[in-house]
């Protein structure tokens, strides 16, 4: 199979979809790898490093879209891309189709099978190519939720941590998965008086053992994130529910009551958005917005600025599955992996995950109609 990876082209996305060494192990296994010239440099990969490993550089995206039987990425294409797609080809990247109604659109006009990394869900529930940008995003929504508390930047001018004598930022992380962890292990690491609140009581119970009394939990209710919320100095959004916009649990009036320089760092926002004022993607290069005195941070590809780390953790997690699709071919790859299976979300013109065809309003038709899949392929252990 020819594998493509175009340059990415979302604002200040600098990761990679393949390293030298994924192009390697395509290469060993009998594939070709073709790669757009100066995809990897926001990474710090030359296109030198993928020649030697293998690989033949394009000079450009149109080229790679072209000659590539599956192309592999980072983030959604962009509307400049559609044109480029060609009927049956596969496309294995981050795909966020519910908020996207003209990308799934394009997909569907051209027969694309999106195979999106983030509905990849295993048997126990787990969500694998979505978790190391997950653990990325939750330690910088804290990271960049305390840089806009400072006065300088809008915010409050509060310390997350405090000082002797002056109490520590209140954080509140809706979400208590992967995003939602990992900012807690790092709002705590920091002396923030951290709560987290989530749906799931056994979450919560996890949580409680491994943070101990250094957290707060609270069982999601619109009561507990109201009350929550007017008080927070920080609130973190870190909701999912696999492949569907998320659900708008922090509602407009939830954030005027908020303290004017307060913070929201909507993770979420890819899925749509967890708080109902997050009603805007922002970018790196203007990352935030001012709504009834609330700072809103919005960015869609958090990891994307941090791309030499997000990009090495991404491609640890993505070609194995790269590896199956390219040496078996779509339909016995998903015959044998019930976790990728799971990842097609568009096929042969057909919308084939539920909770996107739902969100779209468009005709849902069940994977195993296809493809030799089982008939519950989404019952979770
Ligand atoms: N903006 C960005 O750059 C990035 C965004 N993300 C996004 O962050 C979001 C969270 O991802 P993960 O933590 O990996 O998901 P996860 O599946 O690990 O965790 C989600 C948590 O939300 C909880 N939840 C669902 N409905 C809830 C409700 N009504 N109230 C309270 N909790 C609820 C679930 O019980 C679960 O614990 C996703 O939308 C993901 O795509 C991830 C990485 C980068
Ligand atoms: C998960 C995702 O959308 C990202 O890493 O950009």
């Amino acid at each position: 199979m020819i594998v493509g990876v175009p340059r990415e082209i979302k604002d200040n996305e600098n990761r990679v979809g393949i390293t030298p060494s994924g192009v390697e192990t395509l290469v060993k296994a009998g594939h070709q790898v073709v790669i757009e010239a100066g995809a990897g440099l926001g990474s710090g990969i030359t296109d030198e490093e993928y020649v030697a490993a293998g690989a033949r550089m394009l000079p450009t995206k149109a080229d790679v879209y072209e000659q590539a039987d599956m192309i592999m990425k980072v983030k959604e294409p962009l509307p400049e891309e559609y044109d480029l797609f060609k009927e049956g080809q596969l496309l294995f990247t981050y795909l966020h189709l519910a908020p996207e109604p003209e990308l799934t659109r394009a997909l569907l006009a051209k027969k694309v099978t999106g195979i999106a990394y983030e509905t990849i869900q295993t048997n126990r529930g787990t969500l694998p190519l979505l978790m190391p940008m997950s653990e990325v995003a939750g330690r910088m929504s804290v990271q960049v939720g305390a840089q806009f508390l400072e006065k300088p930047y809008g915010g409050r001018g509060v310390l997350l941590g405090g000082v002797p004598g002056v109490p520590p930022a209140k954080v509140v992380i809706i979400g208590g998965g992967t995003v939602g962890t990992n900012a807690a292990k790092i709002a705590v690491g920091m002396g923030a008086d951290v709560t987290i609140i989530d749906k799931n009581a056994e979450r919560l119970r996890y949580l409680d053992d491994i943070f101990g009394s250094r957290i707060k939990t609270l069982i999601s209710t619109s009561y507990n994130i109201k009350e929550a919320v007017k008080e927070a100095d920080l609130v973190i959004g870190a909701v999912l529910i696999p492949g569907a916009r998320a659900p708008k649990l922090v509602t407009e009036e939830m954030v005027k009551a908020m303290q004017p320089g307060s913070v929201i760092v909507d993770v979420a926002i890819d899925q749509g958005g967890c708080v109902e004022t997050a009603d805007r993607v922002t970018t790196h290069s203007n990352p935030i917005y001012i709504k009834h005195g609330v700072i809103h941070y919005a960015v869609a590809n958090m990891p994307g600025a941090v791309a030499r780390t997000s990009t090495y953790a991404l491609t640890n997690v993505t070609l194995p599955y790269a590896l199956e699709l390219a040496s078996k071919g779509l339909a016995q790859a998903v015959k044998d992996d019930i976790a990728l299976a799971r990842g097609v979300n568009v096929m042969d013109g057909k919308v084939t995950y539920k909770a996107v065809a739902e969100a779209l309003n468009l005709e849902y038709t069940p994977l195993h109609e296809l493809m030799d899949v089982p008939v519950d392929l989404m019952r979770i252990a």
